[in-house]
């Protein structure tokens, strides 16, 4: 284990395939240690598959991807037992995990107002994923993968966890990969960007980084079109585009996009393409 190198986790020629096909091809990408990578992607992309793929959960059919961080992993069921006290799930952590740090997940669930003699069965949703936060950061991972640990949870749940989450990152330095097929949920933290469509990573990078080489254009639809155009839609009278460039000729007028104009031009010309070849 590297664990100081200053990448978390990297995937060369990742590949997937189920008999019905290919779940994820070619991916290649690296995740910078510390930092809070968002992995986007519509419903079947192949985020869940990945996930699984980077906790050994499954094997690739090509390439490797491999972890240079002590790593836990939120599988987006959070398996807890329902029967199961809230402590006595501590307890079946603390039996699982060599490493484990009672004191620290006793701490978390404590933080979240989860009663410690509830059974899971009856807790909320947004109890469930304290719990199962606390469960998977009790073994002090370095690295920490969340499938979609926000899908089943009212906004003020979703909030609390992520505020949770964040906190935990800051003060311990903490890598985080978390995936959701909404941004919106992510935007505001995350720093590096992995979009996936489609089985395939069609951007990857940090966050400032690819806002600054990409620009919202808009002009008069009879204008030429600049050549490095990721997405368009087009009125009678306006054109606006999603394009690589930071330059556009006179008449056309440029912003840089928001984290979520960037992804849905991205995931809308992923689609177009699909279909196109379909
Ligand atoms: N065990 C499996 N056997 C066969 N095909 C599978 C299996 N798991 C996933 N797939 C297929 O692989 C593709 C990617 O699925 P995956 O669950 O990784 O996507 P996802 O991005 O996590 O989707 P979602 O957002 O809906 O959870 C889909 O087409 C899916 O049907």
């Amino acid at each position: 284990m590297r664990l100081d190198s200053g990448i978390a986790l990297e995937a060369a020629g990742l590949g997937k395939q189920y008999r019905r096909g290919w779940a994820l091809r070619d991916c290649t990408f690296e995740l910078p240690a510390g930092s809070i990578s968002a992995l986007v992607g519509p419903n079947g992309a192949g985020k869940s598959t990945l996930m699984h793929l980077a906790n050994g959960l499954l094997t690739p059919t090509t390439g490797h991807v491999r972890a240079h961080q002590k790593v836990a992993f939120l599988a987006q069921d959070k398996p807890l037992y329902r029967r199961f006290t809230v402590a006595e799930m501590l307890r079946a952590g603390e039996s699982m995990n060599p490493d484990w740090d009672n004191g620290y997940a006793t701490k978390l669930v404590e933080e979240a107002d989860v009663p410690m003699h509830a059974r899971v069965g009856t807790l909320s949703g947004g109890q469930r994923t304290r719990v199962a936060l606390a469960i998977a950061l009790g073994r002090r991972p370095q690295l920490i993968m969340l499938d979609e640990p926000l899908s089943d949870l009212d906004p003020l749940a979703r909030t609390e966890v992520m505020k949770a989450l964040m906190a935990e990152a800051a003060d311990t330095g903490m890598t985080v990969l978390l995936s959701s097929h909404v941004l919106a949920d992510l935007e505001s933290v995350c720093d590096h960007l992995v979009l996936l469509a489609g089985g395939r990573i069609h951007l990857c990078g940090d966050v400032e980084d690819l806002l600054s080489q990409h620009r919202i254009m808009i002009g008069p639809s009879d204008l030429a079109l600049p050549s490095s155009i990721v997405d368009s839609s087009t009125t009678a009278r306006q054109a606006t585009l999603l394009a690589r460039a930071t330059h556009a000729e006179a008449g056309w007028e440029l912003h840089e996009p928001s984290l979520e104009e960037l992804a849905l031009g991205y995931l809308r010309s992923a689609k177009e393409n699909k279909d196109v070849a379909a």
